[in-house]
């Protein structure tokens, strides 16, 4: 077998209980798997991959405890980030002042067709950070593809069963029969795709979990740097007794890529989106469409020096991406004006375009919480 040899599970007799591998007791002298609350699990990938895949648990590092299926390497370099304080990550010290866990201004329910969901339950301001949330697990995204099922079970089950609660993962699963398994029932179903030490994770934020899709959402995720935990913001004002929505896919792909992107999370779309009329998707895909089209044909023309026709392209995708309500994707649109404007010398409409760029990445919290300088030149310089 490739399942290399995990000794206190080897040594232990048939019909022995299963029990989990003994926790370090505190004030004892740390085992040499420091800082692991237990003794990693491993397992090797499929034969021909030399890889191998441990679980790691931390009790008291992320919302109470965390476990990560990974490559001992990726382990290694997720040690540092362990004790972070998202808080202090994702919030500027004044709003960290006056956050509370216990005071959360939504509150899950179900939802027809949904299953459940997560509802406001006091007005959410445009731009709050009104969610915040760790991962309780986080695997190599290549595992889902490189073992047998049977092992990936396994795995998943260890890392569920070593958090302080494992309730927090088993909740989420939708099936009410005994039996099944957290990686087919809950993974799959409700993790995001992050990167943990620049290596694609597929990560399980329990609270995040509970927020359902829409193509025109009015909410989204941002990551912290460790790709472990993620904040929650909202694109404009969300009313009491409204649905929290977040996009599983990224914006600004037409109802096709959409569906397709969906595809694994194994459900059919009911987002207003998906629910409009034929023409109103069509009218939809068309810009889309046209802004895919328009931003090659930007590319090109500046290119081949046609830096006027690039900047009218640029004008053009604009007022597409503002009809589609896809704000935070004008961004990039700005950024790439204030180059074209500055390569012809036009200081004052590079100036305009830099300072609309920022204000965008400034209010979608994509500049930090402290108040650093930012101007034209750093903004090109970190966009190339
Ligand atoms: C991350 S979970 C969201 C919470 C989930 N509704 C629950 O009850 O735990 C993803 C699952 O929610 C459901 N879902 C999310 N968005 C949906 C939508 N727009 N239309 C229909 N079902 C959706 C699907 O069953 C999907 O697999």
């Amino acid at each position: 077998s490739s399942i290399l040899l995990n000794i206190p599970d080897f040594l232990r007799q048939k019909n022995e209980p299963i029990e989990l591998p003994s926790k370090r007791k505190p004030g004892h002298q740390a085992a040499n798997w420091t800082p692991w609350t237990y003794q990693p699990f491993c397992i090797e990938g499929a034969s021909g991959l030399s890889k191998k895949y441990c679980v790691f648990t931390k009790h008291h590092a992320g919302r109470d405890s965390m476990s990560l299926i990974t490559t001992p390497e990726v382990a290694a370099k997720t040690i540092e980030y362990l004790a972070d304080d998202p808080l202090s990550i994702f919030l500027s010290p004044k709003q960290k002042d006056k956050w509370s866990w216990a005071n959360r201004p939504y509150g899950v329910t179900d939802i027809p067709g949904k299953g459940k969901g997560v509802v406001a339950t006091r007005l959410i301001r445009k731009y709050d950070t009104f969610m915040i949330d760790e991962a309780a697990i986080a695997a190599d995204i290549v595992l889902p593809n490189s073992m047998t099922h049977s092992k990936k079970v396994q795995l998943f089950e260890r890392a569920t069963s070593q958090l302080i609660n494992p309730g927090i993962v088993t909740n989420l699963s939708r099936k009410a029969t005994v039996g099944g398994n957290v990686v087919d029932e809950v993974m799959l179903m409700n993790s995001f795709d992050t990167d943990v030490a620049e290596v694609p994770h597929m990560a399980l934020f329990p609270y995040v979990a509970r927020i359902n899709h829409a193509c025109r959402p009015n909410a989204f995720v941002m990551f912290s740097p460790s790709g472990l935990s993620v904040a929650i913001k909202a694109y404009h004002d969300i009313q009491p007794g409204e649905e929290i929505t977040i996009s599983y896919v990224i914006l600004g792909k037409t109802s096709a890529d959409r569906h397709d992107g969906l595809k694994r999370w194994g459900f059919t779309c009911t987002c207003d989106m998906c629910s409009a009329s034929r023409s109103e998707i069509a009218t939809s895909d068309a810009r889309r469409k046209r802004v895919e089209n328009a931003q090659k044909e930007m590319t090109d023309a500046w290119r081949t020096g046609k830096a006027q026709k690039a900047i009218k392209l640029g004008h053009e995708i604009i007022d597409l991406l503002e009809k589609e309500g896809l704000t935070p994707m004008l961004t990039e649109q700005y950024v790439i004006l204030a180059r074209l404007y500055l390569a012809l010398d036009e200081r004052k409409e590079a100036e305009e375009y830099s300072e609309l760029a920022l204000e965008v990445l400034r209010n979608h919290g994509f500049l930090g919480t402290a108040d650093e300088e930012w101007d034209l030149e750093r903004l090109i310089r970190s966009f190339s």
